[in-house]
């Protein structure tokens, strides 16, 4: 199978900010791929010349094998953008059509309304939706001409549960037929449950980019959290495996890469240790200490 997306130090600048500062990345098809970073970090800048609606400063970007714009253009890729304008006038359905007619092998409008869940105001004005009603628009129109890649930029701002569960499905349905979804999101627990690679992006730059759990495993796997009278910060983060130690009074949190061996060791310095318990670090955690450059 051939790459979806594939960019090569591709950078951009804005006046003196660098939003893009030498990113390599290639999406095989078939992957769904979550740009994860925070407020500024480039994620829009990069989909933005993925798609070929932004020239980079630097650097190459081909889509399907293509120039961007080119794929753009033969409906080969659908977007969802962070936002955009729609046409207010007209009746949902009515949109829905046209643009069902504008692209060669479009799927049946019908089909897309139901995956967006716009049926049920199908009829109405799209002057008169609410912001998560037009989000789900959008959406519609993005898979309606059946694109082999989905590129879609913080695609469940201002859903409801109901509304972003049937997104994430149809995206789903379409990746497990061997699409390809590359999406921008602030939400980890969203590239944590939907895509199967994360690429996080800090700065301008790739800071990590592999699959969840290795992206998780970068900062250690597990937390250790425990009660503890009188715990000497420096023997705790000595403990093998412990990456990073919290204490906040009573409650001690250890990041480690070795539970079974932090919890031996723990319970041998303090016997007097209660309510121990190991749990996964989320996605959460990961990120700050990635984007903050493992300042712990
Ligand atoms: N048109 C523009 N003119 C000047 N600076 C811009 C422009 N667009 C983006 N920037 C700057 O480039 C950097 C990257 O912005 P970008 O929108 O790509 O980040 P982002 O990760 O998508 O952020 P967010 O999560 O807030 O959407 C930021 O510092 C931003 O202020």
């Amino acid at each position: 199978m051939g790459n979806a997306l594939e960019m090569e130090a591709v950078s951009k600048n804005y006046g003196r900010i660098a939003a893009l500062g030498g990113v390599d990345l290639d999406v095989g098809e078939g992957e769904t791929v979550a740009v994860l970073g925070p407020n500024g970090a480039g994620k829009s800048t990069l989909l933005s010349i993925a798609l070929g609606l932004l020239a980079p400063g630097a650097g190459s970007v081909r889509v399907l094998g293509r120039a961007p714009l080119e794929a753009l253009r033969t409906g080969r890729v659908g977007v969802l953008p962070q936002e955009s304008g729609l046409l207010e006038d007209v009746r949902v359905a009515e949109l829905v059509r046209a643009v069902a007619g504008m692209y060669p092998r479009a799927m049946a409008p019908e089909r897309a309304m139901r995956a967006a869940g716009v049926e049920e105001f199908a009829g109405q004005r799209v002057g008169r939706l609410s912001g998560g009603q037009r989000q789900r628009v959008r959406f519609a129109l993005c898979v309606v001409g059946d694109p082999e890649l989905l590129v879609l930029d913080e695609p469940t701002v201002g859903l409801d549960v109901e509304s972003r569960r049937s997104l994430w499905q149809e995206v789903r349905s379409r990746t497990a037929a061997g699409r390809t979804a590359v999406f921008a999101t602030h939400y980890l627990t969203e590239a944590d449950d939907h895509a199967d690679r994360i690429v996080l992006l800090a700065q301008g730059k790739v800071v990590a980019d592999g699959p969840v759990a290795a992206v998780k495993s970068l900062v250690g796997g597990l937390e250790v959290r425990c009660a503890l009278d009188g715990a000497n910060p420096a023997l705790l983060a000595a403990l093998p495996g412990v990456l990073h130690t919290v204490i906040e009074g009573h409650a001690v949190t250890l990041r480690t890469n070795d539970s079974d061996a932090t919890l031996r060791a723990l319970f041998a310095t303090y016997e007097q240790v209660r309510q121990v318990r190991v749990e996964s670090t989320d996605l959460e955690s990961a990120f700050l200490s990635l984007t903050e450059g493992g300042r712990d």
